[in-house]
């Protein structure tokens, strides 16, 4: 393969902490890829797909460079996620990053075959495109993105043992319902009726606004649901 097309296209990389999830507050180094086919109509990260959010340029960068960009950075591990990262072949990236003693998590749809090693996987399902049923076998903790009162019922039948019998089930409120309570009662009566593997969560970052302290951070694009504008 020509070197060019071993380099990843880039979105942003900055140095925060980890927002969501078992490793919720812990230093972490993101790798947000850029490109995204699921096309979920409340996304938050839009610029790394949307035509109407798209930066002008994407740089491509070598897995060596992103790997000692993580290491400089003095994060404790490493996320990549996107987009939708495993659209890429991240063999390389996962391979740098391990030589450099760090550690790999993935934030992932779960939608596309997973090239490359992580030591953890957190799997949020789209309906947009469903997950593989090989990445639900491997999932570390699944995100369950709570857009109305039936989500819940809904995933949980999807998905049936791979979540019922899972780990950690995160129930996140979508953001832009972040303050509707018929959407925060569901997931509050969820967790009180069947408690374990589920787990109320929430995008905690955006609360302390940690991501763009880095400057290396972008502007974050959420699309917010408007159906009415066809996404
Ligand atoms: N701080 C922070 N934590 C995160 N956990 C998962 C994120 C993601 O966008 O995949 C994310 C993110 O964008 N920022
Ligand atoms: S939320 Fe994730 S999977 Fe959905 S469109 Fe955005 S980047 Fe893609
Ligand atoms: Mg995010």
């Amino acid at each position: 393969m020509a070197d060019g097309l071993k380099r990843l296209p880039v979105h942003e990389c900055f140095h925060s902490w980890q927002g969501e999830g078992v490793h919720l507050g812990r230093s972490a180094y993101f790798i947000r890829l850029f490109g995204c086919p699921v096309h979920c109509p409340w996304c938050d990260s839009a610029g790394t797909w949307h035509p109407d959010h798209v930066p002008d340029e994407v740089a491509r960068q070598s897995a060596v460079e992103l790997a000692d960009q993580a290491l400089a950075s003095g994060a404790e591990f490493v996320v990549v996620t996107g987009g939708e990262p495993a659209i890429h072949d991240l063999s390389l990236l996962t391979e740098e990053i391990a030589k450099r003693g760090m550690g790999r998590h993935l934030e992932t749809s779960g939608a596309f075959e997973i090239r490359g090693d992580f030591d953890w996987i957190t799997l949020s399902p789209k309906w947009q495109k469903l997950p593989l049923e090989e990445n639900l076998a491997k999932t570390s903790e699944f995100k369950l993105i709570v857009e109305d009162e039936q989500s819940i019922a809904k995933w949980v039948q999807e998905l049936g043992d791979y979540v019922s019998k899972a780990s950690t089930v995160w129930l996140h409120p979508e953001w832009s319902q972040r303050a509707n309570s018929a959407v925060l009662e569901s997931i509050t009566r969820w967790v009180k009726e069947k408690g374990d593997p589920y787990r109320a969560g929430y995008q905690m970052h955006k609360l302390f606004n940690a991501d763009v302290l880095d400057p290396n951070s972008r502007k974050s694009a959420p699309l917010g649901g408007d159906e009415a504008k066809g996404y």
